[in-house]
Protein backbone atom coordinates (compact mmCIF):
# COMPACT_ATOMS: atom_id res chain seq x y z
CA UNK A 1 0.00 0.00 0.00
CA UNK A 2 1.42 3.74 -0.49
CA UNK A 3 2.37 5.49 2.38
CA UNK A 4 -0.30 7.30 4.02
CA UNK A 5 0.08 11.15 4.94
CA UNK A 6 -0.17 11.39 8.25
CA UNK A 7 -0.81 15.07 10.09
CA UNK A 8 -0.37 16.12 13.36
CA UNK A 9 -3.38 19.12 14.13
CA UNK A 10 -2.90 21.27 16.76
CA UNK A 11 -5.91 23.27 17.94
CA UNK A 12 -9.76 21.76 18.04
CA UNK A 13 -11.75 25.08 17.54
CA UNK A 14 -14.36 25.54 14.67
CA UNK A 15 -11.87 24.94 12.22
CA UNK A 16 -9.94 22.13 13.75
CA UNK A 17 -12.63 20.08 14.57
CA UNK A 18 -13.82 20.81 10.92
CA UNK A 19 -10.59 19.05 9.34
CA UNK A 20 -11.22 16.17 12.02
CA UNK A 21 -14.62 16.08 10.29
CA UNK A 22 -13.57 16.27 7.00
CA UNK A 23 -10.85 13.36 7.59
CA UNK A 24 -13.09 10.87 8.67
CA UNK A 25 -16.33 12.12 6.35
CA UNK A 26 -14.62 11.99 3.32
CA UNK A 27 -11.62 8.98 3.83
CA UNK A 28 -11.93 7.29 0.76
CA UNK A 29 -12.58 10.22 -1.51
CA UNK A 30 -9.28 11.59 -0.20
CA UNK A 31 -7.62 8.54 -1.05
CA UNK A 32 -8.73 8.28 -4.31
CA UNK A 33 -8.09 11.92 -5.33
CA UNK A 34 -4.19 11.57 -3.47
CA UNK A 35 -3.36 7.97 -4.44
CA UNK A 36 -2.62 7.95 -0.53
CA UNK A 37 -4.54 7.39 2.98
CA UNK A 38 -4.74 10.90 4.12
CA UNK A 39 -4.54 10.29 8.37
CA UNK A 40 -4.81 12.07 11.73
CA UNK A 41 -1.96 10.34 14.10
CA UNK A 42 -1.94 12.84 16.61
CA UNK A 43 -3.61 16.36 18.29
CA UNK A 44 -3.32 18.46 20.47
CA UNK A 45 -5.77 21.73 22.28
CA UNK A 46 -6.25 23.46 25.65
CA UNK A 47 -8.83 20.88 27.20
CA UNK A 48 -7.95 17.11 26.67
CA UNK A 49 -11.67 16.20 28.29
CA UNK A 50 -13.74 18.96 26.27
CA UNK A 51 -16.86 17.25 24.08
CA UNK A 52 -16.03 18.47 20.39
CA UNK A 53 -18.76 16.07 19.30
CA UNK A 54 -16.71 14.01 17.43
CA UNK A 55 -14.66 11.08 18.44
CA UNK A 56 -11.08 11.83 19.10
CA UNK A 57 -10.22 8.26 20.71
CA UNK A 58 -7.74 7.29 17.12
CA UNK A 59 -5.50 9.62 17.56
CA UNK A 60 -2.61 10.24 20.34
CA UNK A 61 -3.02 13.22 22.33
CA UNK A 62 0.07 15.69 22.86
CA UNK A 63 -0.46 18.25 25.48
CA UNK A 64 2.71 20.09 24.22
CA UNK A 65 1.97 21.18 20.48
CA UNK A 66 5.88 21.42 20.15
CA UNK A 67 5.41 17.93 20.40
CA UNK A 68 3.23 17.39 18.33
CA UNK A 69 4.82 19.32 15.24
CA UNK A 70 7.92 17.28 16.03
CA UNK A 71 6.55 13.33 16.32
CA UNK A 72 8.27 10.96 14.17
CA UNK A 73 5.28 9.57 12.98
CA UNK A 74 4.10 13.34 11.84
CA UNK A 75 4.29 14.54 8.36
CA UNK A 76 2.60 17.65 8.13
CA UNK A 77 2.21 20.01 11.14
CA UNK A 78 -1.78 21.61 11.18
CA UNK A 79 -1.22 24.56 12.84
CA UNK A 80 -4.85 25.64 13.97
CA UNK A 81 -4.35 27.41 17.32
CA UNK A 82 -4.18 30.87 16.22
CA UNK A 83 -1.67 33.68 17.58
CA UNK A 84 1.50 34.96 16.27
CA UNK A 85 3.56 34.22 19.53
CA UNK A 86 3.68 31.34 21.45
CA UNK A 87 2.92 27.73 21.06
CA UNK A 88 1.49 28.93 17.21
CA UNK A 89 4.87 30.14 16.30
CA UNK A 90 7.09 27.54 18.69
CA UNK A 91 5.59 24.71 17.19
CA UNK A 92 5.60 26.06 13.73
CA UNK A 93 9.66 26.59 13.59
CA UNK A 94 10.16 22.99 15.36
CA UNK A 95 8.08 21.38 12.84
CA UNK A 96 10.27 23.04 9.95
CA UNK A 97 13.11 22.22 11.71
CA UNK A 98 12.33 19.11 11.85
CA UNK A 99 12.21 18.82 8.01
CA UNK A 100 7.92 18.82 8.97
CA UNK A 101 5.40 20.50 6.18
CA UNK A 102 3.43 22.80 7.72
CA UNK A 103 -0.28 23.94 6.60
CA UNK A 104 -1.59 26.99 8.63
CA UNK A 105 -4.87 29.01 9.08
CA UNK A 106 -2.94 31.28 10.58
CA UNK A 107 -2.94 34.67 8.97
CA UNK A 108 -1.38 36.59 12.00
CA UNK A 109 1.73 34.31 12.26
CA UNK A 110 2.52 34.49 9.22
CA UNK A 111 1.55 38.73 8.16
CA UNK A 112 4.64 38.99 11.09
CA UNK A 113 6.41 36.09 10.76
CA UNK A 114 6.07 35.19 7.50
CA UNK A 115 9.53 35.96 5.65
CA UNK A 116 11.34 34.44 8.40
CA UNK A 117 9.33 31.15 8.40
CA UNK A 118 9.44 30.82 4.78
CA UNK A 119 13.18 31.16 4.98
CA UNK A 120 13.32 28.31 7.56
CA UNK A 121 11.22 26.83 5.57
CA UNK A 122 13.18 26.70 2.56
CA UNK A 123 16.41 25.76 4.05
CA UNK A 124 14.62 22.73 5.40
CA UNK A 125 13.36 21.19 2.47
CA UNK A 126 9.93 21.90 4.07
CA UNK A 127 6.93 23.77 2.56
CA UNK A 128 4.19 25.87 4.39
CA UNK A 129 0.57 26.21 2.83
CA UNK A 130 -1.68 28.56 3.83
CA UNK A 131 -5.22 28.60 1.76
CA UNK A 132 -7.09 28.83 4.71
CA UNK A 133 -5.70 32.20 5.92
CA UNK A 134 -6.89 34.44 3.72
CA UNK A 135 -10.75 34.47 2.37
CA UNK A 136 -11.81 31.19 4.46
CA UNK A 137 -13.00 28.82 1.60
CA UNK A 138 -12.19 30.95 -1.32
CA UNK A 139 -8.73 29.71 -3.14
CA UNK A 140 -7.43 33.09 -3.45
CA UNK A 141 -3.98 31.68 -1.96
CA UNK A 142 -3.73 28.72 -5.04
CA UNK A 143 -5.24 31.23 -7.80
CA UNK A 144 -2.37 34.06 -6.94
CA UNK A 145 0.15 31.70 -7.09
CA UNK A 146 -0.65 28.95 -9.22
CA UNK A 147 -3.82 29.71 -11.89
CA UNK A 148 -2.64 33.36 -12.26
CA UNK A 149 1.17 33.45 -12.30
CA UNK A 150 1.53 34.15 -15.69
CA UNK A 151 -0.11 37.15 -15.12
CA UNK A 152 1.92 40.74 -13.71
CA UNK A 153 -0.53 41.63 -10.74
CA UNK A 154 -1.39 45.28 -10.97
CA UNK A 155 -4.04 45.58 -7.79
CA UNK A 156 -5.49 43.28 -5.11
CA UNK A 157 -8.83 44.30 -3.65
CA UNK A 158 -11.56 42.98 -1.54
CA UNK A 159 -13.27 42.33 1.21
CA UNK A 160 -11.84 39.44 3.38
CA UNK A 161 -13.24 39.61 6.91
CA UNK A 162 -16.42 37.87 7.37
CA UNK A 163 -17.23 39.22 10.59
CA UNK A 164 -17.55 43.04 9.55
CA UNK A 165 -19.18 41.87 6.66
CA UNK A 166 -21.83 40.52 8.44
CA UNK A 167 -22.20 43.38 11.23
CA UNK A 168 -22.56 45.86 8.48
CA UNK A 169 -24.92 44.56 6.34
CA UNK A 170 -27.05 43.58 8.99
CA UNK A 171 -27.12 46.85 10.71
CA UNK A 172 -28.45 47.81 7.40
CA UNK A 173 -30.58 45.19 6.48
CA UNK A 174 -32.47 44.61 9.90
CA UNK A 175 -31.44 47.54 12.17
CA UNK A 176 -30.09 45.40 14.80
CA UNK A 177 -27.60 46.56 17.10
CA UNK A 178 -24.01 46.21 16.58
CA UNK A 179 -23.62 44.44 20.20
CA UNK A 180 -25.89 41.61 19.23
CA UNK A 181 -25.09 41.38 15.69
CA UNK A 182 -21.02 40.74 17.62
CA UNK A 183 -22.32 38.00 19.25
CA UNK A 184 -23.92 36.68 16.44
CA UNK A 185 -20.63 36.35 14.48
CA UNK A 186 -19.50 34.41 17.92
CA UNK A 187 -22.05 31.82 17.35
CA UNK A 188 -21.36 31.18 13.96
CA UNK A 189 -17.54 30.93 14.92
CA UNK A 190 -16.62 33.51 12.52
CA UNK A 191 -14.60 35.67 15.14
CA UNK A 192 -10.90 35.74 15.82
CA UNK A 193 -10.09 34.20 19.66
CA UNK A 194 -9.20 38.25 20.26
CA UNK A 195 -12.19 40.01 18.30
CA UNK A 196 -10.58 42.97 18.10
CA UNK A 197 -8.91 41.93 15.56
CA UNK A 198 -11.65 41.15 13.36
CA UNK A 199 -13.56 44.82 13.98
CA UNK A 200 -10.13 46.82 14.09
CA UNK A 201 -9.37 45.27 10.79
CA UNK A 202 -6.06 43.73 11.76
CA UNK A 203 -7.09 40.60 11.06
CA UNK A 204 -8.21 41.90 7.08
CA UNK A 205 -4.77 43.66 7.08
CA UNK A 206 -2.78 40.64 7.99
CA UNK A 207 -4.63 38.81 5.12
CA UNK A 208 -4.01 41.94 2.90
CA UNK A 209 -0.72 41.57 3.99
CA UNK A 210 -0.32 37.92 2.56
CA UNK A 211 -2.18 38.89 -0.97
CA UNK A 212 0.29 41.42 -1.38
CA UNK A 213 3.04 39.62 -0.97
CA UNK A 214 2.66 36.57 -3.60
CA UNK A 215 0.64 39.15 -5.83
CA UNK A 216 4.35 41.82 -6.11
CA UNK A 217 6.40 39.30 -5.10
CA UNK A 218 7.63 41.51 -1.90
CA UNK A 219 8.55 40.25 1.60
CA UNK A 220 4.79 40.50 4.07
CA UNK A 221 5.02 43.82 5.29
CA UNK A 222 2.21 44.05 7.67
CA UNK A 223 3.44 47.19 9.47
CA UNK A 224 2.93 49.09 6.17
CA UNK A 225 -1.13 48.27 6.00
CA UNK A 226 -2.82 51.87 6.58
CA UNK A 227 -5.37 50.19 9.01
CA UNK A 228 -8.65 51.45 10.03
CA UNK A 229 -11.51 49.14 11.68
CA UNK A 230 -15.27 49.31 11.25
CA UNK A 231 -16.07 50.24 15.36
CA UNK A 232 -16.51 54.04 14.35
CA UNK A 233 -19.28 53.39 11.39
CA UNK A 234 -22.88 54.41 12.77
CA UNK A 235 -25.65 53.03 11.67
CA UNK A 236 -26.24 57.17 10.11
CA UNK A 237 -23.73 56.29 8.01
CA UNK A 238 -24.94 52.95 6.44
CA UNK A 239 -28.08 54.43 5.90
CA UNK A 240 -27.17 57.44 4.65
CA UNK A 241 -24.05 55.92 2.51
CA UNK A 242 -27.46 53.70 0.96
CA UNK A 243 -29.37 56.83 0.68
CA UNK A 244 -26.52 58.25 -1.89
CA UNK A 245 -26.37 55.09 -3.88
CA UNK A 246 -23.55 53.36 -1.74
CA UNK A 247 -22.85 50.65 0.50
CA UNK A 248 -20.29 50.86 3.59
CA UNK A 249 -17.28 48.00 3.29
CA UNK A 250 -14.42 47.26 5.11
CA UNK A 251 -12.03 46.92 1.79
CA UNK A 252 -8.53 46.29 1.57
CA UNK A 253 -6.47 47.55 -1.68
CA UNK A 254 -3.09 46.54 -2.59
CA UNK A 255 -1.72 48.38 -5.32
CA UNK A 256 2.08 49.41 -6.58
CA UNK A 257 3.02 52.35 -8.44
CA UNK A 258 5.40 55.09 -8.84
CA UNK A 259 4.65 55.99 -5.38
CA UNK A 260 5.50 52.70 -4.02
CA UNK A 261 3.44 49.93 -2.76
CA UNK A 262 0.29 50.87 -1.49
CA UNK A 263 -2.01 48.67 1.14
CA UNK A 264 -4.82 49.77 2.88
CA UNK A 265 -7.82 48.28 5.24
CA UNK A 266 -10.05 50.85 5.88
CA UNK A 267 -13.95 51.20 5.52
CA UNK A 268 -14.74 52.60 2.50
CA UNK A 269 -17.91 53.21 0.71
CA UNK A 270 -18.79 51.25 -3.06
CA UNK A 271 -21.64 51.46 -5.45
CA UNK A 272 -24.06 49.34 -4.00
CA UNK A 273 -24.89 47.89 -7.37
CA UNK A 274 -21.78 47.01 -8.26
CA UNK A 275 -20.33 43.03 -7.20
CA UNK A 276 -18.38 44.40 -3.73
CA UNK A 277 -21.75 46.29 -2.90
CA UNK A 278 -24.17 43.26 -2.97
CA UNK A 279 -21.72 41.40 -1.22
CA UNK A 280 -24.36 39.85 1.89
CA UNK A 281 -22.82 38.58 5.46
CA UNK A 282 -19.96 36.75 6.19
CA UNK A 283 -19.38 36.26 2.24
CA UNK A 284 -15.79 37.72 1.11
CA UNK A 285 -14.82 38.73 -2.16
CA UNK A 286 -11.36 39.42 -3.92
CA UNK A 287 -10.71 41.11 -6.72
CA UNK A 288 -7.39 40.67 -8.90
CA UNK A 289 -6.33 42.32 -11.26
CA UNK A 290 -3.91 41.42 -13.76
CA UNK A 291 -1.73 41.99 -17.55
CA UNK A 292 -3.06 39.38 -18.99
CA UNK A 293 -6.00 38.43 -17.68
CA UNK A 294 -7.96 41.87 -16.78
CA UNK A 295 -9.84 41.10 -14.02
CA UNK A 296 -10.75 37.52 -12.01
CA UNK A 297 -13.32 38.05 -9.14
CA UNK A 298 -13.61 35.30 -6.47
CA UNK A 299 -16.66 35.21 -4.05
CA UNK A 300 -17.40 32.72 -1.69
CA UNK A 301 -17.75 31.91 2.28
CA UNK A 302 -14.98 33.60 4.05
CA UNK A 303 -14.87 32.04 7.25
CA UNK A 304 -16.66 29.32 9.52
CA UNK A 305 -15.94 25.59 10.20
CA UNK A 306 -16.93 24.38 6.64
CA UNK A 307 -15.22 26.33 4.29
CA UNK A 308 -12.09 26.93 6.06
CA UNK A 309 -11.44 23.11 6.75
CA UNK A 310 -11.92 22.77 2.98
CA UNK A 311 -9.33 25.06 2.44
CA UNK A 312 -7.22 23.84 4.77
CA UNK A 313 -8.09 20.23 3.46
CA UNK A 314 -6.71 21.58 -0.15
CA UNK A 315 -3.39 22.28 1.06
CA UNK A 316 -3.20 19.23 2.96
CA UNK A 317 -4.05 17.60 -0.33
CA UNK A 318 -1.72 18.98 -2.73
CA UNK A 319 0.98 18.14 -0.26
CA UNK A 320 -0.38 14.18 -0.56
CA UNK A 321 0.21 14.37 -4.38
CA UNK A 322 3.63 15.93 -4.22
CA UNK A 323 3.00 19.59 -5.10
CA UNK A 324 5.31 21.71 -3.64
CA UNK A 325 5.67 25.72 -4.38
CA UNK A 326 7.39 28.53 -2.23
CA UNK A 327 5.36 29.50 0.85
CA UNK A 328 4.62 33.59 -0.65
CA UNK A 329 5.25 31.91 -4.69
CA UNK A 330 8.32 32.50 -5.55
CA UNK A 331 11.96 31.58 -3.18
CA UNK A 332 11.70 33.77 -0.46
CA UNK A 333 15.15 34.88 -1.07
CA UNK A 334 13.98 36.60 -3.95
CA UNK A 335 11.05 38.56 -2.81
CA UNK A 336 11.91 42.23 -2.78
CA UNK A 337 11.49 45.28 -0.30
CA UNK A 338 9.08 47.65 -1.66
CA UNK A 339 8.92 51.48 0.04
CA UNK A 340 5.14 51.90 1.85
CA UNK A 341 3.31 54.71 -0.66
CA UNK A 342 2.78 57.68 1.46
CA UNK A 343 -0.62 58.67 -0.24
CA UNK A 344 -3.04 56.84 -1.89
CA UNK A 345 -4.60 58.00 -5.21
CA UNK A 346 -7.20 61.20 -5.29
CA UNK A 347 -10.70 59.55 -4.99
CA UNK A 348 -13.96 61.01 -3.89
CA UNK A 349 -15.00 61.02 -0.15
CA UNK A 350 -17.90 61.27 1.70
CA UNK A 351 -18.34 63.62 4.65
CA UNK A 352 -21.22 63.58 6.86
CA UNK A 353 -21.31 66.63 9.57
CA UNK A 354 -23.51 67.52 12.51
CA UNK A 355 -23.68 71.73 11.44
CA UNK A 356 -25.87 74.62 13.37
CA UNK A 357 -28.83 75.65 11.59
CA UNK A 358 -28.00 79.10 11.45
CA UNK A 359 -27.89 81.81 8.32
CA UNK A 360 -24.50 81.52 6.77
CA UNK A 361 -23.78 77.92 8.09
CA UNK A 362 -23.53 76.29 5.08
CA UNK A 363 -21.76 78.67 3.12
CA UNK A 364 -19.23 78.41 5.53
CA UNK A 365 -18.80 74.68 4.98
CA UNK A 366 -18.76 75.72 1.10
CA UNK A 367 -15.68 78.23 1.90
CA UNK A 368 -13.82 75.67 4.15
CA UNK A 369 -13.64 73.31 1.40
CA UNK A 370 -13.13 75.10 -1.57
CA UNK A 371 -9.94 76.73 0.79
CA UNK A 372 -8.57 73.12 0.87
CA UNK A 373 -9.13 72.89 -2.84
CA UNK A 374 -11.76 69.75 -2.30
CA UNK A 375 -14.77 70.40 -4.59
CA UNK A 376 -18.59 69.44 -3.84
CA UNK A 377 -20.03 66.83 -5.97
CA UNK A 378 -23.30 66.14 -4.20
CA UNK A 379 -24.83 67.52 -1.30
CA UNK A 380 -28.16 67.01 1.24
CA UNK A 381 -29.13 68.27 4.42
CA UNK A 382 -31.61 65.94 5.85
CA UNK A 383 -34.73 66.90 7.54
CA UNK A 384 -34.51 67.50 11.58
CA UNK A 385 -36.11 68.45 14.62
CA UNK A 386 -33.55 69.99 16.52
CA UNK A 387 -31.10 73.05 15.72
CA UNK A 388 -28.61 70.65 14.08
CA UNK A 389 -28.70 69.36 10.74
CA UNK A 390 -27.41 66.55 9.45
CA UNK A 391 -25.54 66.99 6.16
CA UNK A 392 -23.81 64.78 3.41
CA UNK A 393 -21.35 65.68 1.54
CA UNK A 394 -19.85 63.25 -1.58
CA UNK A 395 -16.73 65.74 -3.15
CA UNK A 396 -15.44 65.12 -5.97
CA UNK A 397 -11.87 63.20 -6.75
CA UNK A 398 -9.05 64.74 -3.98
CA UNK A 399 -6.22 63.35 -2.04
CA UNK A 400 -6.61 62.77 1.62
CA UNK A 401 -4.06 65.29 1.98
CA UNK A 402 -6.32 67.71 0.81
CA UNK A 403 -9.56 66.14 2.81
CA UNK A 404 -7.39 66.13 6.04
CA UNK A 405 -7.02 70.35 5.22
CA UNK A 406 -10.48 70.49 4.69
CA UNK A 407 -11.41 68.61 7.90
CA UNK A 408 -9.28 71.25 9.62
CA UNK A 409 -10.88 73.54 8.10
CA UNK A 410 -14.55 72.47 8.92
CA UNK A 411 -13.64 72.14 12.67
CA UNK A 412 -12.68 76.15 12.67
CA UNK A 413 -15.77 77.52 11.37
CA UNK A 414 -17.48 77.04 14.22
CA UNK A 415 -20.43 75.89 12.99
CA UNK A 416 -20.00 72.20 12.62
CA UNK A 417 -20.60 70.12 15.56
CA UNK A 418 -18.23 67.16 16.83
CA UNK A 419 -15.81 65.59 14.65
CA UNK A 420 -17.21 64.80 10.85
CA UNK A 421 -17.08 61.25 9.53
CA UNK A 422 -15.12 61.12 6.13
CA UNK A 423 -15.06 57.92 4.21
CA UNK A 424 -13.18 57.38 1.29
CA UNK A 425 -14.89 56.46 -2.27
CA UNK A 426 -13.83 53.55 -4.16
CA UNK A 427 -13.92 53.79 -7.36
CA UNK A 428 -14.34 49.82 -9.19
N1 LIG B 1 -12.86 30.53 12.53
C1 LIG B 1 -12.69 30.90 11.26
O1 LIG B 1 -13.66 31.14 10.51
C2 LIG B 1 -11.33 31.06 10.70
C3 LIG B 1 -10.20 30.93 11.47
N2 LIG B 1 -8.98 31.05 10.93
C4 LIG B 1 -7.77 30.87 11.72
O2 LIG B 1 -7.73 29.52 12.17
C5 LIG B 1 -7.08 29.44 13.42
C6 LIG B 1 -7.99 28.74 14.42
O3 LIG B 1 -9.19 29.46 14.48
P1 LIG B 1 -10.47 28.85 15.24
O4 LIG B 1 -10.59 27.41 14.98
O5 LIG B 1 -11.58 29.76 14.88
O6 LIG B 1 -10.07 29.09 16.74
P2 LIG B 1 -10.74 28.47 18.06
O7 LIG B 1 -10.54 29.46 19.13
O8 LIG B 1 -12.10 27.98 17.77
O9 LIG B 1 -9.82 27.19 18.36
C7 LIG B 1 -8.49 27.30 18.76
C8 LIG B 1 -8.00 25.93 19.20
O10 LIG B 1 -6.61 26.03 19.48
C9 LIG B 1 -6.38 25.54 20.79
N3 LIG B 1 -5.31 26.31 21.40
C10 LIG B 1 -5.24 27.65 21.50
N4 LIG B 1 -4.12 27.99 22.16
C11 LIG B 1 -3.49 26.84 22.46
C12 LIG B 1 -2.31 26.53 23.16
N5 LIG B 1 -1.58 27.50 23.69
N6 LIG B 1 -1.96 25.24 23.28
C13 LIG B 1 -2.72 24.26 22.75
N7 LIG B 1 -3.87 24.50 22.09
C14 LIG B 1 -4.23 25.76 21.96
C15 LIG B 1 -7.67 25.73 21.55
O11 LIG B 1 -7.73 24.84 22.64
C16 LIG B 1 -8.68 25.43 20.46
O12 LIG B 1 -8.86 24.04 20.37
C17 LIG B 1 -6.72 30.88 13.80
O13 LIG B 1 -5.42 31.15 13.35
C18 LIG B 1 -7.71 31.69 12.99
O14 LIG B 1 -7.25 32.99 12.69
C19 LIG B 1 -8.80 31.33 9.59
C20 LIG B 1 -9.87 31.46 8.78
C21 LIG B 1 -11.22 31.37 9.27
N1 LIG C 1 -12.41 36.19 11.88
C1 LIG C 1 -12.30 35.98 10.48
C2 LIG C 1 -12.30 34.50 10.21
C3 LIG C 1 -11.56 34.20 9.01
O1 LIG C 1 -10.45 34.58 8.75
C4 LIG C 1 -13.48 36.63 9.76
O2 LIG C 1 -14.41 37.07 10.42
O3 LIG C 1 -13.42 36.70 8.53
Amino acid sequence: MTEPLRLGIAGLGTVGIGVVKIIRRHAALLEARTGRPVVITAVSARDATKDRGVSLKDYAWETDPVALATRDDVDVFVELMGGHEGPARLATEAALAAGKDVVTANKALLAIHGQDLAERAEANGSVIRFEAAVAGGIPVIKSLTESLAGNEITRVMGVMNGTCNYILTQMEATGRGYNALFEECGKLGYLEADPLLDVGGIDAGHKLALLASIAFGTKPAFDDVKLEGIQRIAIEDIRHAADMGYRIKLLGVAQRSARGLEQRMTPCLVPANSPLGQLEGGTNMVVIEGDAIEQVVLRGPGAGEGPTASAVMGDVLDIARGLRISTFGQPAKTLSEEPAAQTGLPAPYYVRMALQDKPGALAKVAAALGDAGVSIHRMRQYDHATTVAPVLIVTHKCTSAMLEQALEALAATGVVEGAPVALRIEEL
